[in-house]
């Protein structure tokens, strides 16, 4: 589905390029959940940004491709990129309200979603836009709707950027640390909401986190950054029943015990 192979990027300097990501390699295979996990600066939001086409102007892919739907998304031009970006590949950020327009209401942004990729009339749109707010569990859709990002808790706000997110049913959907900017109580839900949403559509999803507890729960697979390269890959399952690298072991070993639920019940069988 994904193939990221050797990424390599760059942030300009007043005197010269500073590395933030080296020789990145990995698959998101069809149907396959991958957590991208390191300590904070191991470069995992550099990763992603730099396959979406997201970095800021000073930072620059220098090496690499990352092959998406037979296109490589590191050489795509910006309309391509465009095209892919929602309609294949849904992004969801840190902060739902830094994705969220604060001065067009829910509706107007779900319009503008949608009429990126396709014709619609408004009423076909409201109508779009109240079911997928449902299949959120967003309580009161209608108000939503009528209402701006401002007016809703931060988990609401996550729960409408998901539902965005999700408008054109991508295959793929990436998620950078999409809970770290919520309240604790909330987290789980909106994770539970993210693997439901990837389950019941057979999409992939590639999900930044540095928790590895989430891993553990939401992911069949594991790619382990430090210092801009990756350390370990593999089946959640074996990397963290049996960690090579010695980061690895001490990343797991900074966890307290468990349920490694979905690892352990794949080694188990159970
Ligand atoms: N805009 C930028 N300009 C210069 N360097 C940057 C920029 N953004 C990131 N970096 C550098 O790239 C490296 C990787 O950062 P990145 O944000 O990808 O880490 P991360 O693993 O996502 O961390 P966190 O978990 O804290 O989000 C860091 O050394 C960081 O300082």
């Amino acid at each position: 589905m994904l193939t990221v192979s050797g990424l390599t990027t760059e942030f300009r300097t007043r005197v010269s390029g500073v590395r933030a990501i080296e020789d990145i390699s990995f698959d998101v295979p069809q149907g396959v959940a991958v957590g991208l996990v390191g300590e904070t600066g191991s470069g995992k939001s550099v990763t992603i940004r730099s396959i979406l086409g997201l970095l800021p102007a000073t930072g620059k892919v220098i090496g690499g491709s990352a092959e998406f739907d037979g296109v490589d998304l590191i050489r795509a031009n910006r309309s391509q990129l465009r095209s892919i970006r929602g309609r294949r590949i849904g992004f969801v950020a840190q902060n739902p309200f830094g994705s969220l327009n604060p001065i067009l209401s829910i509706e107007k942004q779900f319009a503008n979603v949608i009429r990126a990729h396709r014709t619609m009339s408004k009423a076909d749109v409201r109508a779009v836009a109240l079911e997928r707010l449902e299949s959120v569990q967003v309580r009161g859709p209608e108000r939503v709707l009528r209402g701006y990002a401002h007016e809703l808790s931060g988990g609401m706000a996550q729960r409408v950027v998901i539902a965005l997110a999700m408008l054109h049913d991508p295959p793929l959907v990436i998620a950078d640390e999409p809970t770290t900017a919520l309240d604790v109580t909330v987290q789980r839900q909106i994770l539970d909401l993210i693997d439901g949403q990837i389950s019941a559509g057979n999409r992939s999803l590639l999900l930044v986190t540095h928790d590895l507890g989430v891993v553990a729960q939401y992911c069949q697979r594991v790619v382990v950054m430090k210092s801009g390269s990756v350390v370990e890959t593999g089946a959640v399952a074996d990397v963290f029943g049996d960690p090579r690298h010695p980061y690895t072991k001490q990343l797991l070993a900074a966890v307290p015990p468990a349920p490694w639920s979905r690892a352990a019940k794949e080694v188990t069988g159970a």
